[in-house]
């Protein structure tokens, strides 16, 4: 029993392993190298292995064997040798390298891959937006490029290329407008973005951006549209995680004056900042520039971050410029600045119990009365009435329907730092939709006949805690899931039908269910949250227990204790439940979702910073949704949910490209391949259904005119003046290929996994089997032509002979027919 398989490994994902006995339902394997051990697997953890040492496919779809062993050895392969991208099919598996690979993203290889087909050249990021671009030019449709990957697998990288390939070669001479769209990235990323223990420019929001085409397909502008900024993180990042970049750019790289007039010092200052990582990255150029006393203790202590892309000192006065070739003014700059401060000394602010309220209230702490100042003045609001709005409400009694007097309730400390909080995350989250609706509008915009839109959204998260968050973006992953489903085998299989190849239909498992479970409007997990948020005392305990309750039967949805994992199974049935998700199951503990859910600030906060007699303040709010009452107040479940909707809307009108980042290693280091994780990646992104999609279909096609290109030059000139359709049967007839292998549609060959690259290996082989080829392919078209030429004079004859027999019955009848 010699064969050599793919055996599944906890850690590599698999190793190649020989077969030492086959057994009911399973196998012993024990695999070549001697530091595995011998194991006995199912059938499902044994996969056929494409042996050939070394060798890597462009496309997983030339492998002899589609499975997930195959393509995951494909893809370490090529990493190693700084291949970073492969496709599987139409689709581009991208592997973050981690360092910088010379020339892969050169002016050059920017003009190399303009216009070119997929597959004439290697696999791309390049390629793929060239493809969305002459898919728009001659299907006459918008396209949409879907750029998937967890945190840190290089979705934003990706992006930023794409943009600048699209820019670049159909942006305007003056290239203003490529400019304008390409200094969004700086400014989105301070705002937006944040170090986290899995990426240090993590983009804490999702984002779809669209590059505008004229009618001469030329770009004429530009659009963002954002999603669901991670607001928790403005008040209190952990461990290792910081807040924004824009905190600390501006206590490190903001001029001396600027800093002193917005009362900024060092990030150990300051709660919202040190509650996390308080060290700024930089160079060793830019680390000089720093005085001491700008620099926390913890940075002093252990030095600074270090990253190949940021530097808190020089990205300032980058973003400074981004901001002011987007528009702004010295003043509208100086506003964005202080409200970015303000949020920082009102962070500082606390409270304590006060003595001498006998219904529980609190008090300010009189020694934080000088952050309460400072945050009133940047905001340009009466500190008085912020202080009094901090640490109570205004509450309008009513009765019989009547609104009457007005009672002012005291908040308790907790309540007051919620309060603060709510203050802080609105502030920031409308100064961050206030920049992209300036950038938006900074982009000037001709009429559009169609546009290329990237979409950058974070991917499928699990972690030992799953909170609100994780839960809108594992209901956003499970719609892209479905839409990606819908996309890659309806796409298929109306290929197949319009080519006639007569393959069978194929089904696969539909996401729906889950769907349902998240977003139905009577019982959905949002309409209950919703619901829960409008009682007179919402509980998370209570809403966890309705979520139970609406869904008593559904297998998607169970109590933590089912939960595979340890940690999970200690939390009680109503604190969380677990969702079975497409790419496995999420254990939700519901503690904070009611928070999370309705953010908005009580009326008398609402009202105070409405009285700002900031213009920028006064902008931010002037749209802001006041919490009318709990009854028609717009949660951000429900918000997401709309945004989805559209945005879905857009994808399903649009043509379709897609984009999977993975993430090599957890360290964030280049040449390391973690075997199991990128596995996991792939399973999560739905790449393991397309290769069982593969498998039974015909996954490389090319059309004939593409193939006759590719090929034609290593004929001899008889052979090259063939039309393509006559060439690509030639070649393929006359090779010793099978013909179950490959099927002809109607304007493209098809092949079954692995064929095409035995055809290609055949075609560029050594001169003398080329020369037989050639031989082969004359003989074929000389017989070819041979009975076509037969059949034609079977045909005349055969014709008049029916033309005599017609004539006869129609003179028999009527004149008219002849
Ligand atoms: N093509 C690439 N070449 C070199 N380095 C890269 C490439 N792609 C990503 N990286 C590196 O990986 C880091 C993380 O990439 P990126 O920010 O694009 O990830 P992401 O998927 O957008 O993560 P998140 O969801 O957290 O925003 C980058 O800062 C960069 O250092």
């Amino acid at each position: 029993m010699d064969e050599i398989v793919w055996a599944r490994d906890s850690t590599e994902g698999f190793v190649l392993s020989r077969i030492s006995e086959i057994l009911d339902d399973g196998a012993e394997v024990l695999p070549l190298d001697k530091k595995f051990q011998k194991r006995t697997l199912p059938f499902s953890d044994i996969f056929r292995a494409n042996v050939e040492k070394d060798r890597d496919y462009d496309d997983n779809c030339e492998m002899m064997f589609l499975n997930e062993a195959s393509l995951l050895n494909n893809i370490r392969t090529r990493y190693y040798k700084n291949k970073i991208y492969t496709y599987v099919a139409n689709i581009l598996i991208a592997v973050n390298p981690y360092s910088e690979i010379p020339a892969l993203y050169s002016p050059e290889m920017i003009r190399n891959y303009k216009g070119k087909s997929l597959g004439q050249l290697p696999p791309h990021v390049f390629a793929i937006a060239d493809k969305a671009y002459r898919d728009m030019q001659v299907l006459k449709q918008s396209q949409s490029i879907i750029v998937s990957g967890e945190s840190g697998a290089g979705k934003t990288e990706s992006t930023k290329h794409l943009l600048k390939f699209l820019c670049h070669n159909w942006g305007e001479e003056s290239g203003i407008l490529e400019q304008k769209i390409l200094d969004a990235n700086p400014v989105l990323e301070a705002f937006g973005n944040a170090k986290t223990t899995r990426n240090n420019n993590s983009s804490r929001f999702g984002k779809f951006i669209e590059v505008h085409f004229d009618k001469d397909f030329k770009v004429c502008g530009g659009h963002i549209s954002h999603y669901l900024l991670e607001k928790s993180r403005v008040c209190s990042p952990d461990g290792d995680e910081r807040n924004y970049h824009i905190f600390y750019m501006l206590m490190a790289g903001a001029p001396e004056k600027l800093r002193q007039s917005l009362g900024l010092t060092k990030p150990d200052d300051f709660n919202y900042l040190k509650s996390g990582c308080s060290r700024y990255f930089t160079k060793p150029s830019s680390e000089k520039k720093l005085s001491l006393s700008q620099k926390s203790e913890d940075h002093n202590k252990q030095g600074p971050l270090k990253d190949i892309l940021l530097d808190d000192v020089e990205d300032f006065s980058e973003l400074d410029q981004a901001l002011t070739r987007l528009g702004l003014t010295d003043s509208e700059r100086l506003q964005i600045y202080a409200t970015v401060a303000a949020v920082l000394h009102l962070g500082n602010v606390a409270f304590e119990d006060n003595p001498d309220d006998s219904r529980g209230g609190c008090r300010m702490i009189p020694s934080k009365d000088r952050s309460l100042l400072t945050a009133s003045k940047l905001l340009e609001i009466d500190p008085s009435e912020l202080k009094q709005a901090l640490v109570s409400r205004v509450m309008q009694s009513s009765r019989g329907g009547m609104k009457g007097t007005v009672i002012m309730v005291p908040l308790k400390v907790y309540e007051a730092n919620n309060a603060r909080d709510a203050l802080a995350k609105a502030i920031y989250s409308n100064l961050f939709d206030y920049i992209v609706n300036k950038i938006n509008r900074s982009i000037p915009f001709q009429a559009s006949s169609y546009y290329i839109g990237v979409l950058d959204i974070a991917g499928f998260e699990f972690f030992t805690v799953n909170s609100f968050e994780q839960f809108c973006i594992n209901y956003c992953n499970e719609k892209l899931q479905q839409f990606f489903n819908e996309r890659i085998l309806k796409y298929e299989q109306e290929l197949y039908k319009k080519e006639g190849l007569g393959v069978p239909e194929i089904t696969y498992v539909d996401n729906q269910g889950c769907i349902d479970l998240i977003e139905a409007k009577t019982n959905g997990i949002f309409t209950l949250l919703d619901e829960e948020s409008k009682l007179p005392k919402p509980s998370y305990t209570h809403f966890t227990g309705e979520v139970h309750k609406a869904w008593p039967n559904e297998y998607r949805i169970g109590l933590p204790r089912s939960s595979k994992l340890k940690a999970h199974r200690s939390i009680r049935d109503d604190e969380g439940f677990l969702v079975r998700h497409f790419a496995g199951a999420v254990c939700y503990q519901t503690k904070y979702f009611i928070e999370k859910n309705n953010d908005a600030l009580h009326a008398s906060l609402e009202s105070i910073i409405k009285e700002s007699r900031n213009k920028l303040i006064e902008t931010l709010f002037s749209t802001s949704m006041a919490q009318k009452g709990k009854l028609n107040f717009v949660s951000v479940g429900s918000k997401f949910k709309t945004q989805l909707g559209e945005l879905m809307e857009k994808l399903k009108s649009n043509g379709t490209n897609f984009i999977r980042c993975i993430k090599p290693n957890n360290k964030m280091v280049d040449h390391q391949f973690d075997g199991s994780l990128s596995l996991m990646q792939l399973k999560c992104s739905g790449m393991i259904s397309v290769l069982e999609l593969m498998e039974y279909g015909y996954p490389s096609r090319t059309s004939f005119a593409d193939l006759h290109s590719m090929y034609k030059d290593y004929l001899p000139k008889e052979l090259k003046q063939l039309n393509p359709k006559t060439f690509c049967e030639a070649m393929l007839h006359s090779l010793k290929l099978q013909e179950k292998d490959f099927k002809f549609g109607i304007t493209k060959v098809f092949f079954r996994p692995g064929k095409f690259a035995e055809f290609d290996r055949i075609m560029k082989s050594d001169p003398e089997n080329l020369k037989s080829v050639v031989a082969a392919i004359k003989k074929w078209l000389i017989k070819s032509r041979w009975i076509k030429s037969q059949f034609c004079v079977l045909t005349i004859i055969k014709s008049k002979i029916w033309k005599k027999k017609f004539f006869w019955v129609s003179t028999d009848q009527t004149n008219w027919a002849i």
